[in-house]
């Protein structure tokens, strides 16, 4: 069975919000926030949780915009992580320990600190296209084969 996660991105007009994650899978890379969805929890219930718990930032409105799902060479488990965005949030942001969070302008991504497959679909997602992508990752560095789709619904 496909392991179910979240990953929401924060945006507020040209800037957008990342976390330097600071532990566990891809410590040491920027990425948006969030985490495995829960087993009494639904999967955007499970989106907003992770977006407080690793920010601070409180959102009731959390628009889906991606479904990516990347598999290991050698893991028989597949990653299924549902990708959301928004532009309305309450609180004020906080580092977690799990996450410092920092916001970048738009035009200054750091994508060479950031998963691999970031710099294909972030373009896509910063022109307001849903998306749905498969990525084969030989380690945590090198995708070996992938396909990434403009989608209309997901
Ligand atoms: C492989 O490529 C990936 N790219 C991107 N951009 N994001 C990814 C990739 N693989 C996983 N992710 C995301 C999905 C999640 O947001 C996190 C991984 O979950 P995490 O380890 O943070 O799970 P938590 O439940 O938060 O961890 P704890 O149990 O420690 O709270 O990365
Ligand atoms: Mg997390
Ligand atoms: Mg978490």
């Amino acid at each position: 069975m496909n392991k179910i996660l979240t990953l929401v991105l924060v945006r507020d007009g040209k800037r957008i919000l990342l976390g330097m994650k600071k532990r566990g899978f891809g410590e040491g890379r920027w990425n948006g926030f969030g985490g495995k969805v829960e087993k009494q929890e639904t999967i955007i219930d499970g989106a907003k949780r992770e977006l407080r718990e690793e920010c601070g930032l409180v959102s009731n409105i959390l628009e889906k915009i991606g479904l990516l799902k990347f598999e290991f060479v050698g893991d028989p488990q597949l990653l299924e992580v549902h990708v959301f965005t928004t532009e309305q949030f309450t609180g004020a942001v906080e580092e977690s320990s799990e996450m410092r969070p920092e916001w970048f302008d738009t035009t200054n991504i750091p994508f060479d600190k950031m998963w691999p497959d970031d710099k294909l679909w972030f373009p896509l997602y910063l022109k307001g296209q849903k998306f749905s992508g498969y990525f084969l990752f030989q380690g945590h560095d090198n995708i070996l084969k992938y396909t990434l789709d403009e989608v209309d619904d997901l």
